[in-house]
């Protein structure tokens, strides 16, 4: 239980008059008045649906003993006006639990495609190392072999800095984290102090939010600029870049971390070459600083080999050596969710996957032509009250490299799914698709239809265990869906 005096918290804001504050302490911070408790600190932040300088009222009444806010607010506690809320809470956070991430060797990720695997292709590489790890991303918050629900990939300042407290108090030695693009325009990990920062690739995604890639980039960037601007032999701070995407040119010019790139088809630090890909794994050759070395690994792909590289060169970055970062990377089955395959003996290929955006559905299509003996089939939808630009380009990357695209439905949200559905045909006039807006009857329609040696490719949910309608949460898990269908078929 942390006691702090709210005075010694607040000399952590600079320029704030807080004169009025007498003698208070504090026993915790919130920012949502549900959870407030006597001796709060509450913060209000104004949101996207809502503005939290609305409930200050009721969090004092729920034993708030102070309040930062943008505005004055007539309170029978002490308001602390602050130009930012957002800012206040990080750097208020950050103090309030001890600046946890000073204590951990941080390890952040960025990235349109690939986080969530990298992050766990490193966890298991530090972990297979006997380091204590954390994670954070989009499937959970992991503390040691303890697994917390996420709401957000990368939870807001208060939460995160709380989770690295957590993890310090748990023992966790190095925290790998997913820092997504919004992360980074909100502030969520300021004051969080990297060690590592990781850039996979920029492709589109997200636009409803960036606007246009170049603001995307630039979101992506603030992760490799905020590594600071110091050097020091104990703590060095490196960025890790994918040589052969554009965009690290930007982050190379805007940080001044030491910097270790990673390729294929460019001149790199780590770089892969002779890369062969079947369907049971991908072999290659790396080509580093330490002299060449094979890498066989289970995980499929081109793509895969991308975020092996990134995820060795992390492990370098944190003391691990090449040979031992390679026989981890070689103990990896796959990462749920990701290319994972439904297996109840059938004489087809099921295959589901997280790809939800152009670029990574064209990926895990190209990888599969790689070893397709029949026709590739491949149920895909797009995500409602998001970049809707995308959806045309997916379903014209869906009709050109499978035989049978059938388009459906994906986390509609408050959105018209059949709208959803028309956004994506209006890519491919001409092209023969089939729709079915209920994912679930697609993914029977697919595999009651399978032949021999097809594949089908079911992508856009991977691990998620839920379908979202307006407002409703429904079981929905396209591994289990598919399990199901193939069980109708009542040959296997
Ligand atoms: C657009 C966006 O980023 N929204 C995030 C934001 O929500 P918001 O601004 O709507 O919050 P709000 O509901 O208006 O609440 C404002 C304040 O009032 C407070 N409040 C609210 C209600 C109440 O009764 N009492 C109260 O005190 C809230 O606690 C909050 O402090 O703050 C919430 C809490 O931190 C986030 O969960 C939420 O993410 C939503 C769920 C979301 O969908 N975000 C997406 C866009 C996102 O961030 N995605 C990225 C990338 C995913 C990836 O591709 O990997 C991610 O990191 O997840
Ligand atoms: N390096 C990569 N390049 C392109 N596509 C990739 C790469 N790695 C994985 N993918 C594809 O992207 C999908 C999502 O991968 P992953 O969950 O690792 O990414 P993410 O960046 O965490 O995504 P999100 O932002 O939605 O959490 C995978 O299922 C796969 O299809
Ligand atoms: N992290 C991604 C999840 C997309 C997953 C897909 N199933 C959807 O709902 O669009 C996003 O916020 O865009
Ligand atoms: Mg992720």
């Amino acid at each position: 239980m942390i006691k702090l005096k709210l005075h010694t918290l607040l000399s952590h804001l600079h320029f704030i008059n807080f004169d009025n504050i007498n003698n208070l302490e504090i026993e915790s911070i919130e920012n949502d008045n549900r959870k407030v408790v006597k001796g709060s600190l509450f913060i209000c932040i104004k949101g996207y649906t809502v503005d939290g300088h609305d409930f200050a009222e009721a969090a004092v009444q729920q034993g708030a003993v102070a309040v930062i806010s943008e505005k004055p607010l007539s309170l029978s506690v002490p308001v602390i006006v602050v130009e930012s809320t957002k800012r206040a809470m990080a750097v208020l956070s950050d103090a309030f639990y001890g600046q946890p991430s000073h204590k951990l060797h941080m390890i952040g990720i960025t990235g349109t495609n690939g986080k969530t695997t990298t992050s766990h292709l490193i966890e298991k590489i530090l972990s297979d190392a006997n380091q204590q790890t954390g994670l954070i991303g989009t499937m959970y918050t992991k503390i040691g072999a303890k697994q917390l629900e996420t709401k957000n990939t990368t939870p807001e300042s208060l939460t995160l800095q709380k989770t690295f407290k957590q993890m310090v108090d748990a023992g966790v030695q190095s925290t790998v984290m997913e820092v997504s693009s919004h992360a980074l325009v909100e502030g969520r990990v300021h004051g969080t102090d990297f060690n590592v920062a990781v850039f996979t690739n920029l492709t589109q995604d997200h636009l409803d939010y960036h606007h246009t890639m170049d603001e995307y980039k630039r979101a992506k960037s603030l992760l490799f600029s905020q590594l600071g601007n110091t050097y020091h032999l104990q703590k060095p701070k490196f960025a890790v870049l994918n040589v052969d995407d554009e965009a690290s040119n930007m982050f190379i010019e805007c940080t001044s971390a030491h910097v270790l790139t990673y390729g294929i088809d460019k001149e790199a630090n780590l770089r892969a070459t002779h890369i062969q890909i079947t369907a049971q794994g991908t072999v290659f050759e790396l080509v580093s600083p330490f002299g060449t070395h094979q890498v066989k690994m289970n995980l499929i792909g081109k793509f895969s080999v991308y975020n092996a590289l990134a995820s060795i060169a992390a492990a370098l970055c944190s003391g691990v050596s090449i040979e031992n970062a390679i026989a981890s990377i070689a103990g990896i089955k796959g990462v749920a969710g990701r290319f994972e395959l439904v297996d109840q003996g059938q004489d087809f290929t099921v295959i589901v996957d997280y790809a939800h955006t152009p670029d990574s559905l064209e990926n895990v299509l190209k990888t599969i032509k790689e070893f397709a003996q029949n026709k590739i089939s491949v149920v895909v939808g797009c995500g409602g009250d998001r970049d809707r630009t995308k959806r045309p380009i997916m379903a014209k990357v869906a009709c050109e490299y499978s035989e049978r695209p059938i388009f459906t439905s994906d986390n509609p949200r408050s959105e018209d799914p059949e709208k959803i559905l028309k956004d994506m045909e209006a890519g491919v006039a001409g092209k023969r698709y089939e729709v079915f807006s209920d994912r679930k009857e697609a993914i029977y329609h697919a595999i009651e239809t399978a032949e021999s040696g097809d594949v089908i490719l079911v992508a856009g949910k991977g691990h998620e265990t839920y379908q979202l309608v307006g407002d409703n949460v429904f079981d929905f898990d396209d591994r289990e869906i598919a399990k199901e269908a193939i069980a109708r078929l009542k040959k296997y």
